[in-house]
């Protein structure tokens, strides 16, 4: 997902904040109040302000409040698709994972033809061309000899680094490198740190803790300093509270590095817009749009554009989304308490659904709160409303039950329990999913292949979790092993008609075998029914112009575009989904245009939708030239049928 969400994961950290009420109300223009003492540096955050954050413009001021420190407001009204600010990250990394696919300069992914060329010497980071290689060298050539001495230090050590400890040796490099003094060094020193709560956490898990020193230990051997002296020298960390200081700034203001698809494949810091607050129904995003942009931006220097996914009045917040939005009240609760430090009161978080205790610890009647998609199952009378679902965890749930907001029917006592355990298996089966979905992918996939009808069958509607995240889970395995007789069609070419039999055959398939044409027609329909589930999950829970949203419906627009290998030659497709010949075009073509209205407001219509946007266009170009291809023959049949 978007934000900081992939680093969390390695960092869990120590404390709970403890719970402070929301008040907007109480928040102050920063010209009349200090946010929180960062660092206790002098000048004070307030002297500073005019000399920092050029990034932002004019129009955004940075207000504080007791319960959420700084965060940005807007004075002008902004409409859904507009860009809000570019700002070019003060560092980023390519997380170990991406490191052999991606240039470490300008992210782009390398191709077969592009070959990546790899750094000669550290044989780590990979680069385009030596453009690329020269704009990261001023920084690389630090990272390279530490990379070397720390493959020397172990003969069994083959891995670099964490991810974090990578980024933040390159955040203090570019600092020494800057001044301490630079603007550049006192953003970085005025990003929000949570020392003094973890400092003061009495009930400290055990695990984080050891997360902690063990990332401290690792970034100084890397940093190849081995003397109390030289860390304070060269990197101005004088004490341990100085290393937390820095880890817990990196870890409350780290955004992950997103590829033009929304894969998460790195980390980067800007503390311009790590001053935007958080929200689970966020007004903007934050994204990356690729190396070739719209501004001309060279590469090798990545641009986050930070996008208004709404109309946005004069006066709101402006806030994103930390977490992923999809996951229940619940699990969003836990990551935010865990990652960053406070409770959300996000009307989304304080709207109270899917509970079955009000705030006193009184029972409620399920059915009386709102139905929160993420935790929904559809009515047990097929009347397409839904019931609300309580939260698995946290609630004592005897004797609670549920029935349709639409039509009422409940939900026997017993089914709802038989529900849950379901959704526990689920939760359980998904966890486990994740872990293994790298190492042991086919695992992954069958865990995935056998939990998605276990939920089904229990009733829980496509957005629900863990459903929605084993769907979408599921679907990157699916699209992995799309048969390659579907990717070696070429999108041009139009089916022939196959002799005496109900269906026309595209010429490339006829090289195939019928199983295996058949095979990979399945498999693709598959894909295509997979996809439009979650596109209906996620249409349920995302605002339309969410860049996730844009970029599932592109995905399914571009599953439905792909040549069929049979084309069933009938005009009753009504109850064949998905839907073959001309209808199915249609679909695609209808699909890819929400796309398109989706991705020029997630990735900003400044920028056409980003490079998925762009490339949506291209395929819609081509498919109203399919389509008027379909309509000409239908013409030149229905012509000799009158004649
Ligand atoms: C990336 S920083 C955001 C800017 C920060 N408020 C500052 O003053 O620099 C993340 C931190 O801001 C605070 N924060 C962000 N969103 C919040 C919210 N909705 N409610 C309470 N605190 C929030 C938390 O302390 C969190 O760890």
């Amino acid at each position: 997902m978007l934000s900081f969400a992939t680093l969390k994961k390695d960092k869990k950290s120590y404390v709970n904040v403890p719970t402070v009420p929301r008040d907007h109300s109480s928040a102050t223009s920063s010209s009349t109040k200090d946010p929180v003492d960062v660092t206790g540096n002098e000048p004070t955050f307030h002297e500073a302000r005019e000399r920092l954050y050029t990034a932002l413009p004019n129009w955004i001021e940075i207000r504080t409040s007791a319960a959420e420190g700084r965060g940005l407001w807007t004075t002008q009204a902004l409409k859904a698709g507009s860009t809000v600010l570019s700002a070019k990250p003060h560092i980023h990394t390519i997380s170990n994972k991406y490191l052999d696919g991606c240039c470490s300069a300008c992210l782009s992914h390398g191709t077969p033809e592009s070959n990546l060329r790899g750094c000669t010497k550290c044989r780590v980071v990979r680069y385009c061309n030596s453009e690329c290689q020269r704009t990261d060298w001023s920084l690389h050539k630090l990272e390279c000899a530490a990379l070397q001495k720390w493959f020397q230090a172990s003969e069994n050590i083959d891995q670099p680094p964490s991810d974090a400890v990578r980024c933040i040796a390159r955040l203090l490099w570019k600092k020494r490198k800057k001044g301490r003094d630079s603007v550049w060094a006192k953003e970085i020193d005025y990003m929000q740190s949570h020392r003094l709560i973890v400092s003061k956490g009495s009930d400290l898990d055990t695990k984080s803790i050891e997360n902690q020193t063990q990332l401290a230990h690792s970034l100084v051997q890397y940093l190849g300093v081995t003397t109390p002296r030289e860390l304070s020298e060269q990197f101005g960390i004088d004490s341990a509270g100085d290393m937390v200081d820095i880890i817990s700034k990196f870890t409350t203001n780290t955004f992950s590095l997103a590829d033009p698809s929304l894969t998460p494949i790195g980390a980067c810091v800007s503390p311009s817009v790590a001053l935007f607050n958080h929200s689970c129904d966020p007004n903007i995003v934050v994204v990356f749009p690729g190396a070739e942009n719209e501004n001309g931006n060279k590469k090798g220097q990545p641009i986050m554009n930070v996008v208004a996914i709404r109309d946005i009045s004069p006066g709101e917040q402006l806030l994103t989304a930390y977490i992923d939005t999809t996951l229940p009240p619940y699990l969003r609760r836990k990551a935010l308490e865990e990652a960053y430090f406070f409770t959300c009161h996000c009307h989304l978080c304080d709207g109270k659904p899917g509970r079955c205790k009000d705030n006193n610890d009184n029972k409620m009647d399920i059915d009386t709160v709102a139905t929160d998609p993420r935790e929904s199952l559809w009515c047990p009378n097929n009347c397409g409303g839904m019931c609300p679902l309580p939260s698995v965890e946290s609630e004592d749930l005897s004797g609670v039950s549920t029935s349709c907001a639409t039509c009422k029917t409940p939900l026997p006592y017993l089914a709802l329990e038989e529900v849950l355990d379901a959704v526990r298996i689920g939760k359980e089966g998904l966890e486990k999913a994740e872990r293994l979905q790298y190492t042991e992918p086919a695992q992954a996939k069958r865990l995935t292949t056998n939990l998605i009808p276990l939920l089904t069958s229990a009733g829980l509607s496509h957005s629900a979790h863990p459903l929605l995240a084993l769907m979408r889970l599921n679907q990157v395995f699916l699209i992995d092993e799309l048969p390659s007789l579907m990717t070696e069609l070429t999108p041009a070419d139009s089916p022939s008609k196959d002799q005496g039999q109900e269906v026309l055959v595209s010429p490339d398939a006829q090289a195939f075998s019928k199983g295996q044409q058949q095979n990979a027609q399945e498999h693709l329909d598959e894909c295509i029914r997979n996809g439009s589930k979650i596109v209906a999950g996620l249409s349920a829970i995302l605002s339309p112009g969410h860049p996730v949203m844009g970029i599932a419906l592109a995905e399914l627009g571009k599953l439905l575009a792909v040549d069929e290998v049979f084309v069933v030659d009938s005009t009753d497709t009504s109850a064949q989904f998905p839907p073959s010949g001309p209808a199915r075009l249609k679909l695609a073509y209808d699909t890819l245009m929400r796309a398109r209205a989706s991705l020029r407001i997630g990735f900003g219509s400044r920028n056409e939708g980003g490079k998925v946007g762009r490339e949506v266009r291209e395929i819609l170009v081509r498919l109203e030239k399919e389509i008027e291809v379909w309509k000409t023959r239908v013409r030149n049949v229905l012509g000799q049928k009158t004649s």
